[in-house]
């Protein structure tokens, strides 16, 4: 294995093998756990209709489940954030019918997102970018779970993995903003086994990862914006041997989002240097 590689396995907290009963109850345990200690009232987490999301709340809504049986007030709100009417609604419908939330919310960010863009062309004097119109999407939506979070001291709960850690594949502060993260450690795969092993539909662990941002490609894949597969990015952090090109290529992203992974820099950190 490659020493960088080593040392971004360590850093991400990944198992290469894992098993998935196990890895269920854990986090189920964590979320429970956190919650106690921090006092807090339950979780609130936005439903894509994707993987990260349907399995995030799946674990989101069987721990609260256990708290209130053990006697421990707590509430999960799943929110629904479309963009106007997502292209693939239907999916999010078949992830809330399989999740079952204590509670669902929706909130369309369609109208806050498109105020902004048309403040950004009057203010700055050109129009912002659809890759930058993408990221404000991402933005608005952690505002609109904060909102409810602040409103009924919840945690708000974000999806972060592995694969997606590993390239900084995420919006700082947007989908990246969040309090805590149930799927730290899980590659993309590791993530699957844990939905098939919580008999999640197949619609929803086959599905193909997006991040669904931009109004001029709607559903473009991970994979696509990327560069790079999931099944290389898995092997990768899974301590398999892939081709030295396409490790380096992930090793790089890796050191370019260092700052996303981490609280902002101040000159007393040494992380960058
Ligand atoms: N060295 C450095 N030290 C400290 N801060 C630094 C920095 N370089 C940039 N920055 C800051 O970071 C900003 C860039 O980061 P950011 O705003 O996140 O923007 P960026 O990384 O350019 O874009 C986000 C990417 O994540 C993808 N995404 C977003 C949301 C969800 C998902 C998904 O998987 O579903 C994927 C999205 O498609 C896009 O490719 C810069 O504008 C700057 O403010
Ligand atoms: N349309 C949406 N409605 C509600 N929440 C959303 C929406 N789009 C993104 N999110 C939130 O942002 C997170 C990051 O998106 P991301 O695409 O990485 O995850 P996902 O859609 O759940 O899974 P996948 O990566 O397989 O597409 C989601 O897990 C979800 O919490
Ligand atoms: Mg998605």
């Amino acid at each position: 294995m490659r020493d960088v590689q080593a040392r971004i396995i360590e850093e991400l907290n990944v198992s290469p093998v894992i098993d998935p009963a196990e890895q269920v109850r854990a986090r189920i345990d964590f979320l429970k756990a956190y919650l106690r200690t921090s006092g807090a009232a339950g979780f609130v987490l936005g439903i894509s209709g994707g993987q990260d999301s349907t399995l995030a709340g799946m674990l989101c809504r069987k721990a609260v489940e256990e708290l209130v049986e053990e006697g421990d007030p707590a509430r999960f709100i799943a929110v629904r954030l479309p963009y106007g009417v997502q292209r693939d609604e239907a999916d999010a419908q078949v992830a809330l019918a399989y999740i079952r939330p204590q509670e669902t919310v929706v909130f369309n960010i369609k109208e806050s997102v498109d105020e902004l863009a048309e403040e950004y062309g009057e203010g700055v004097g050109t129009a912002l970018s659809d890759f930058g119109k993408g990221n404000v999407k991402a933005r608005m939506r952690m505002i609109a779970q904060y909102a409810i979070a602040g409103e009924g001291r919840l945690l708000v709960v974000g999806t972060d993995h592995a694969a997606e850690a590993v390239t900084g594949f995420f919006t700082k502060y947007g989908d990246g903003g969040a309090d805590i993260l149930p799927l730290t450690g899980l590659t993309k795969r590791q993530g699957r086994a844990l939905l098939e092993f919580l008999e999640a539909p197949e619609d929803i662990h086959l599905k193909v990862p997006t991040a669904d941002l931009l109004d001029h490609d709607p559903g473009q894949s991970d994979e696509a914006n990327l560069g790079l597969k999931y099944h290389d990015i898995d092997a990768f952090l899974e301590g398999h041997d892939i081709d030295p090109e396409i490790a380096e290529r992930i090793e790089q992203r890796f050191l370019q989002t260092r700052h996303k992974r981490a609280v902002p820099v101040s000159m007393f950190d040494d992380w960058w240097i």
